[in-house]
């Protein structure tokens, strides 16, 4: 019987570390992007996400480790495999929609990409004239027009209404169903759930990778009934235990109930406290104050 073929890695990064003189941007980071797959890189601004990404693409060399995009060191011929959209989208907004379309097209000797028409209807109008929402439509348009096998998106969501977030995700979809790899970056935590794996950067390092479930593992939160949420919220922030709001239910984040109770007694508040399992963003919380000075 043959023995089965290793699946067929688009995107590999093997312990890298990227200095920018004495400070440390990414440390030690392994990590891969399979076809198909949506691969979802989370943490604070300044984890190190953009970084790893360009020492994935190439357009920072690592000082220590290695990387490789389908199978060999990332170059000219590699990124012509690939489609990306960095966080400033990469288009020219001095040229018009359709000269940064035929600009991209000469770069990537691919034919023009369909669009949608409101981008159509403002083909000779300069990028830099038109809406941030029409501009990252026309980037995500151009990054697939050369039908990549890898997609890199930068923080594709920030700052974009959540009708056309949804769209964007829906596209992702399709084009991880169609086998194309994505590599996606993002700091909301509520987009982990369209990602296929998740790797999660606190501080330069890759902290926890796996799925939503795998990293909450079996952290859990306290969950507190109170009215005066308000006096329970800062009592709880001052004792400096990790305190969100959901909606108007004070949580915190693995901390024993005894802990939150004695807390919230110095303050004259009797609650009822529950434990439940934590979300993905306090468990982001309890990773970064962990790695917190180190
Ligand atoms: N060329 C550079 N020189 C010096 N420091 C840099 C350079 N590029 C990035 N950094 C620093 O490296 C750290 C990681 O930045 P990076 O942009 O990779 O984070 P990020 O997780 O992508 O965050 P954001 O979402 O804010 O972009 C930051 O502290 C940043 O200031």
């Amino acid at each position: 019987m043959a023995a089965p073929t290793a699946p067929r890695v688009l995107i590999r990064a093997d312990g890298v570390t990227k200095r920018f003189g004495s400070f440390t941007a990414v440390s030690d980071v392994s990590m891969h992007v399979e076809p198909g797959e949506i691969v979802g890189l989370l943490g604070a601004n300044g984890a190190g996400k953009t970084t790893l990404i360009r020492n994935l693409l190439g357009l920072v060399i690592p000082t220590e480790g290695r990387v490789e995009a389908f199978g060999r060191t990332p170059d000219r011929t590699t990124r012509q495999r690939l489609g990306y959209v960095p966080q400033g989208l990469g288009l020219w907004g001095t040229l018009t929609v359709a000269e940064n379309i035929s600009f991209a097209s000469a770069a990537f000797a691919s034919d023009p990409p369909p669009l949608d028409p409101a981008l159509t209807a403002l083909e000779n109008r300069l990028v830099a004239e038109i809406g941030l929402g029409l501009q990252r439509q026309l980037a995500f348009a151009i990054a697939l027009a050369h039908k990549p096998e890898l997609l890199v998106l930068d923080e594709p969501t920030s700052g974009v209404e959540p009708l056309a977030r949804a769209r964007l995700w829906d596209s992702v979809h399709e084009q991880a169903e169609g086998g194309t790899g994505v590599l996606v970056t993002t700091h909301y935590m509520q987009e982990a759930q369209q990602c296929d794996r998740l790797i999660l950067m606190s501080r330069g390092a890759a902290v926890a990778a796996g799925s939503e479930r795998e990293i909450i593992g079996d952290t859990v939160a306290c969950e507190i009934d109170t009215d005066d949420w308000v006096t329970a919220f800062a009592a709880l922030d001052d004792a400096g235990l990790p305190v969100t709001l959901d909606g108007r239910r004070v949580r915190i984040a693995d901390t024993p109930p005894e802990a939150v109770q004695r807390a919230l007694s110095q303050v004259g508040i009797t609650a009822e406290v529950h434990q439940v399992s934590a979300t993905l963003e306090e468990k982001m919380t309890v990773i970064d104050r962990g790695t917190a000075g180190k």
